[in-house]
């Protein structure tokens, strides 16, 4: 496996060793060992999966209060998408800053999206599954998001009327956005 820095130093491309051949492909889409080898040993609790059926779906930008902010670990199974990593830790200084990157089947690449960072992503293809491994459980009450489309952060989604859920089309701006996470104090949760 290989892993890439990002413009964003906490958020990784993870690139796996495929096993190409005549009957089609294997590879290790974990290893807690190999992963603590790169300096990515979290331990994960959950495992999600969402199906979109439809290109042009943007799910996002989500992220956990504090104590339950999670670490997530996104791959796509089939189709692609354009995944978008947020900092919003005060004080950081790539605060606001975000980045995308193209996670597909046919890539096989993962995205490592560490607390105190809001994750979305927008559908490429048709019938898009996406997996990824969280570090901490799903809590409802400390769910939250901000507006996909927020002028400040003006991240550069590759569609401009996406599918929304309704709870997606009313987040709030980053500016008005419910957010504990301090960057030098959540230092240790990175
Ligand atoms: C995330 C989650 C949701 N749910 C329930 C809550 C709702 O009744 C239903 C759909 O949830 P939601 O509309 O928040 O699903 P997405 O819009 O795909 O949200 C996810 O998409 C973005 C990209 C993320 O990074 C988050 O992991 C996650 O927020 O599943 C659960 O039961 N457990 C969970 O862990």
């Amino acid at each position: 496996m290989n892993v890439f820095d990002t413009e964003l130093k906490e958020v990784k491309v993870i690139e796996p060793t495929v096993f190409q051949d005549h009957r089609g492909f294997f590879m290790e889409s974990y290893h807690a060992k190999k992963f603590k080898g790169h300096g990515l040993g979290y331990d994960f609790v959950q495992d999600n999966h969402s199906l979109s059926l439809e290109k042009n779906v943007i799910r996002g930008l989500h992220y956990q209060l504090g104590p339950y902010a999670q670490t997530k670990l996104v791959r796509v199974i089939t189709g692609a998408i354009f995944d978008v990593a947020v900092d919003i830790r005060k004080g950081s200084p790539t605060y606001g800053k975000w980045v995308g990157v193209t996670l597909s089947a046919k890539n096989h690449r993962m995205l490592l999206v560490p607390k105190g960072f809001a994750h979305g992503f927008c559908t490429l293809t048709v019938n898009t599954h996406v997996q990824y491994k969280v570090d901490a459980y799903y809590s409802a009450e400390n769910d939250r998001g901000i507006l996909w489309n927020d002028p400040v952060l003006s991240i550069d989604w590759p569609v401009s009327a996406p599918i929304l859920s309704d709870k997606d089309q009313k987040q709030p701006l980053l500016k008005d956005a419910e957010i504990h996470f301090q960057y030098k104090a959540d230092a240790a949760l990175l």
